[in-house]
């Protein structure tokens, strides 16, 4: 087995993971990839190599899979202690959703980082803590290799004070009460794979629709980031699986002044009880939506939908209009249903919608006259992962 890089990649629902190994400066070559899946809905897990054969699966249909992050990150660990034999871990590579105000590039990991990251936990929730876990769980499988953080929020850091402040008291601003966006290396990623599916439109102006359990949209020019849907947490902007998106924080007022509920129950509620599912009282699953005929479930689509279009028409006015429209992520990728209504009556917009490449999965949806593009791009946050450690090995060595 060859020398590798470990990525590993919580996101709310899942934890993905990739074996790397270095293919020379500025590339890497991936031995590995899975993920478990539908944590607290349809676990599932699978392990494929690099040309998609599947080495292993395991789908737990009468719910003894594992049911949170935690017994996931075992089943994970122990099918890559089997894979990775006697291979020597060069670095391990870790999604961290929140970087703060102090981390704008991938840093790699001293006790120090270690305690900034955890105090960024209560902005993350859903996710700091599961990014955290597997640190200590790979230091004390393998004491002393380099680890590297690399952070959802980095790709967003430099956008304009508009873009970045809330409106209340500077003062603020400077605590680091600020608008910082998320999902950035599905972005990053997606922004380099533009240049090679989409070279011509790649350095234009694009909105880039990630539609996973999180949800969020970024606005990129001359591929950079020029805004997010998403702010100071992952909560804000579109409608998600358990998360409510953007809301009037005088709900918020009401809740906790009139109403009486403790900030717990509010984060409760806004973090686990909201969105697809809370709307929908059936699932935060859009596979489980699509399928029923509940009329809940129609209308927690439509909200979904509709709060795609309308930060679809925001983003584009902040970028001056739309070169292309990339849909990516698990919804973004796989739901064919969602990104035609995203599209409808968008011709304003310039976006004319082929349906048959739609149906098909394909890369491009567009028709031919299409003004704007529309493109279907499979993200890897593992790979993006992957590249910043190993400039990180790079430079350790250096
Ligand atoms: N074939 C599909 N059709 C519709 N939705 C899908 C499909 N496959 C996955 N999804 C949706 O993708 C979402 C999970 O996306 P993913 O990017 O894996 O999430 P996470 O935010 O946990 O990384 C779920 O809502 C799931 O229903
Ligand atoms: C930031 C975020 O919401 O991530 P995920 O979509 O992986 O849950
Ligand atoms: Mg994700």
């Amino acid at each position: 087995m060859i020398d590798s890089i470990l990525v590993l990649n919580a996101g709310s629902s899942s934890i993905k993971f990739s074996v790397e190994a270095p293919a020379g400066p500025g590339s890497v070559r991936m031995l590995a990839v899975g993920q478990i899946e539908g944590i607290g809905t349809h676990v599932h897990f699978v392990a494929k190599d690099a040309d998609g054969t599947v080495l292993a699966e395991t789908r737990w249909e009468d719910g003894s899979g594992p049911t949170d992050h935690d017994a996931a990150l075992h089943v994970i660990s122990e099918w890559l202690d089997g894979f990775l034999g006697d291979a020597r871990v060069l670095a391990v590579g870790h999604r961290v959703v929140h970087g703060g105000p102090d981390f704008s590039g991938p840093v790699v990991i001293t006790p120090g980082v270690r305690a900034k990251l955890r105090e960024l936990v209560p902005l993350a929730p859903l996710h700091q803590p599961h990014n955290l876990a597997p640190i200590d769980a790979v230091e004390a499988r393998y004491p002393g290799v380099l680890q590297v953080a690399c952070f959802d929020t980095s790709f967003h850091r430099g956008h304009d004070f508009a873009a970045e402040a809330f409106a209340i008291p500077l003062k603020y601003f400077d605590q680091g009460i600020r608008r910082y966006g998320f999902h950035g290396l599905s972005y990053e990623y997606v922004a380099r794979r533009l240049t090679e599916v989409a070279p011509d439109v790649a350095s234009g102006r694009i909105v880039v629709a990630h539609l996973g359990n999180g949800a969020s949209m970024c606005a990129i020019r001359g591929g950079r980031s020029v805004e997010s849907t998403m702010g100071f947490t992952a909560l804000d902007g579109l409608a998600m699986g358990t998360r409510s998106g953007q809301i009037d924080p005088g709900v918020l007022l009401h809740l906790i002044g009139t109403a009486g509920m403790t900030v717990p129950e509010v984060t409760r509620l806004l973090y686990h009880e909201s969105g697809l599912k809370g709307l929908s009282g059936i699932s935060p699953d859009m596979r489980d939506l699509e399928r029923s005929e509940d009329p809940r479930a129609a209308r927690a689509i439509d909200y979904f939908v509709h709060a795609i279009r309308r930060q679809l028409g925001a983003l584009a006015a902040s970028i001056g209009g739309l070169d292309a429209l990339v849909f990516t992520a698990g919804i973004g990728e796989n739901s064919a249903m969602v990104r035609r209504r995203v599209c409808e009556g968008m011709e304003w917009l310039g976006i004319s919608l082929d349906a048959d490449a739609n149906e098909g999965n394909a890369q491009v949806i567009s028709t031919a006259d299409s003004a704007a593009r529309v493109l279907v791009v499979r993200t890897s946050e593992e790979t993006m992962i992957g590249l910043h450690v190993l400039e990180a090995l790079e430079q350790a060595v250096a």
